[in-house]
């Protein structure tokens, strides 16, 4: 053995840490030995007691699957996988639709705009789809319909078309006929100005708005809109509180019918789609709720080449290279920024600087999506036949120009309110807030800054100075206020007191300034009576 050992090494030589004689070496070997032993058991034993784990696991849960189908017959089974088949089929033609939008590429932002799409649906009672009067087929969501029938809770559907100051009249007629074949549809235009408060609304019907009106910033069209849904709040013997779900495309003007109808500047707006990202909820009065929700976006449409005047273009990328070559929108080291062109294009379309409509198709079918009895619930429970008369009157007043007699070239802002505001206001407006020129008799108030609210009237009024402004009486009249929607009136009544109180306010500065320069004049007088003397 002690040769074996020694075969293949040098003799005299130990390993370290060996002595000589190899006693403690023999030792050091053997608990060495010892402790692999142990350590190789100790892990082989470990890992047959993982593999038991696992395979008692996998026992347990073929055992829960077996109880699980025991207790399922196979109809509850098919039902089941019919139900789960069906919800992702909804959702994948939901996700289909959105994909056809370049701005919703990412999957998170079409997760989220659905996510948000279905919390309206599901707070709202009823849903008002907002189509662009310029292309309304175009803008309509049937997957969107579909899903508002479908939802629990009966919910009612009403079509706004809305931009009808984009598109001429008969259009609006042609496609008001169209639709009202399905669902209740209300002509309007939103405001389209820019302050905070007081946005301006016509009272006058939209039909009978002439197309010169039409195109002034104010909302028409709203006491249609929420005589609409105030017939549906009646519709029981109580009076009910109701969510109102607005919802359709990027930009149709959704944010803005809410600002309108809110009478302020609830809901951000802007040219650029996508404005509105989460559902956002505003108390229109006591018993309407709103809830704006996010909009998907449409790609750019084609038909715009007459407007920028490119007579001829193969592609998108070509079309776009021309308006980009049109406007002079060129990136770093000079090459036409397609992306700017886009954004051009869109931001016209938007605006309605791009004259382009659609025409309704000559022959109605219903959509698979709604039936006979679906058009009758929905025709009867808004009162449609009152909403088409009123869509009539505006469409003829919007031909014969009678409401321009009406409300004079007055601004939008004052229609509404003239009645609240008196000559005196005026004068302690233009004081106050440097806007305009204002001449009464032998008074005048030259202003030069005008005020933020009041850009557009002022610069109205300043363009026609120097101006008359006659003592019309225009004090809050009851009578009015009682002639408006019922559910108006108290708005109505509460800001005729805070004009009430405005008016006193403004009209006791004006009358403390007046005071005080003819104080001043008189002490001027009496200085120069002194000097005179002296
Ligand atoms: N001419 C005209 N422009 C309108 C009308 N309604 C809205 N607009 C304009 O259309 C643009 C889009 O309006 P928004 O109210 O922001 O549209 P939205 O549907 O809320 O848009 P998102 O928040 O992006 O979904 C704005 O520039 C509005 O001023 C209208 O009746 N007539």
């Amino acid at each position: 053995m002690m040769k074996l050992r020694h075969k293949n090494k040098k003799p005299g030589k130990v390993s370290k840490g060996y002595k000589k004689n190899g006693k403690k070496a023999t030792s050091k070997v053997a608990s060495t030995l010892q402790f692999v032993h142990a350590n190789d058991h100790a892990s082989r034993e470990a890992e047959l007691k993982k593999k038991r784990i696992e395979a008692m696991r996998e026992k347990q849960q073929v055992a829960r699957e077996q109880e699980r189908h025991r207790h399922r017959t196979i109809e509850s089974y098919c039902q089941d996988v019919q139900q789960r088949q069906e919800e992702f089929k909804r959702k994948e033609e939901v996700l289909q639709e959105l994909n056809m939008f370049p701005q919703l590429d990412d999957e998170a932002t079409r997760k989220a705009y659905y996510k948000e799409f279905r919390k309206v649906v599901e707070y709202s009672d009823v849903i008002l789809e907002v189509l662009d009067a310029r292309d309304p087929l175009g803008c309509r969501c049937f997957q969107m319909e579909e899903a508002v029938l479908q939802a629990e809770g009966n919910k009612k559907l009403v079509l706004v078309l809305n931009k009808i100051d984009l598109v001429p009249k008969e259009v609006i007629e042609k496609w008001l006929d169209y639709l009202q074949n399905e669902l209740p549809t209300v002509a309007f235009k939103a405001s389209t100005q820019h302050q905070v408060k007081n946005l301006s609304r016509c009272s006058v019907p939209v039909e009978q708005a002439s197309e010169s009106l039409l195109k002034s910033r104010a909302c028409f069209g709203a006491e249609n809109l929420m005589r609409v849904l105030g017939n549906y709040c009646r519709l029981g013997e109580v009076r009910t509180h109701i969510r109102v779900g607005v919802v359709g495309l990027p930009n149709v003007g959704k944010s803005s019918l809410i600002n309108s109808l809110k009478r302020s500047r609830a809901c951000s707006v802007g040219a650029v789609p996508g404005v509105t990202k989460f559902m956002q909820e505003v108390y229109l009065d006591k018993f309407i709720r709103l809830l704006d929700a996010p909009g998907i976006v449409p790609g750019p449409n084609s038909e715009v080449s007459n407007y920028y005047g490119i007579s001829e273009f193969q592609t998108t990328e070509h079309f776009l290279t021309a308006v980009a070559h049109r406007l002079g929108k060129k990136k770093k080291g000079g090459i036409y920024s397609q992306e700017e062109a886009a954004k051009a294009v869109l931001a016209d379309w938007v605006s309605g600087k791009i004259s382009f409509y659609t025409l309704p198709p000559a022959t109605h079918t219903l959509p698979t999506h709604l039936s006979a009895e679906i058009v009758k619930e929905m025709t009867e429970v808004f009162d449609i036949e009152d909403t088409e008369q009123a869509n009539e009157d505006t469409m003829e007043c919007l031909a014969t120009g009678e409401s321009d007699e009406l409300l004079g070239d007055m601004d939008p802002l004052e229609m509404d309110i003239k009645w609240l505001h008196s000559p005196m206001v005026k004068i302690a407006d233009a004081m106050e807030n440097k806007t305009t020129v204002y001449k009464i008799g032998e008074l005048t108030g030259y202003c030069t800054i005008p005020n933020r609210h009041q850009m557009g009237w002022a610069k109205r009024n300043v363009d026609c100075y120097p101006r008359n402004v006659c003592p019309v009486d225009r004090r809050p009249m009851l009578q009015r206020i009682m002639e408006t929607d019922p559910l108006q009136q108290g708005q109505a009544l509460a800001s005729a007191l805070k004009n009430k109180k405005k008016i006193q306010k403004r009209t006791d500065k004006l009358a403390s300034k007046l005071s005080d320069s003819m104080m001043s004049v008189l002490d001027l007088s009496g200085n120069a009576d002194d000097s005179a003397s002296d």
